[in-house]
């Protein structure tokens, strides 16, 4: 598969996971969605709390989800999307959500920044360059 179709699949899927969002609170919508190299993709979307400071990012329900299904390792593409024309980033709590999950596997996940009219292409460790992850307790 090109990069271009895996990259509008995973957008697509986190604009689909952004359907579910549970924003009351600020309005703001965003889809986040992982694949790993076994060609899984598993999604996330933003629950807010009464209590605003408790807010669950997309990024990280993702990633809850899939170490729950026992992922650990072979992250390979995140796309996160927003309700807006530009392209969104990762907030820094996510990017090191992320790290923890892209660097037991020792990968450095491409990650698609994306709004309707704008996708941005990053990689992880230029979001979070120098992170403290699991190999910094060693
Ligand atoms: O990387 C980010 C940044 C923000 N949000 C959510 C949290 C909150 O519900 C809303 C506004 O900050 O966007 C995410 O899901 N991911």
């Amino acid at each position: 598969m090109s990069e271009d179709n895996n990259r509008d699949s995973l957008i697509a899927a986190a604009k689909d996971a952004l359907e579910d969002s549970y924003s009351p609170y600020s309005k703001f919508r965003v889809g986040a969605a992982l694949r790993f190299a076994d060609g899984t993709v598993v999604t996330g979307t933003n629950i807010e709390n009464a209590s605003y400071g408790l807010t669950l990012c997309a990024e990280t329900v993702a990633v809850a989800k899939a170490m729950d299904d026992g992922h650990r390792g072979g992250l390979e593409e995140v796309a996160v999307i927003g309700d807006t024309a530009g392209a969104i980033s990762p907030c820094g709590r996510c990017r090191q959500v992320l790290n923890e999950l892209a660097e037991l596997g020792g990968t450095d996940p491409v990650v698609w920044c994306a709004g309707e009219e704008e996708v941005v292409k990053t990689v992880l460790s230029d979001l979070l360059p120098r992170a403290f992850g699991p190999a910094s307790l060693d």
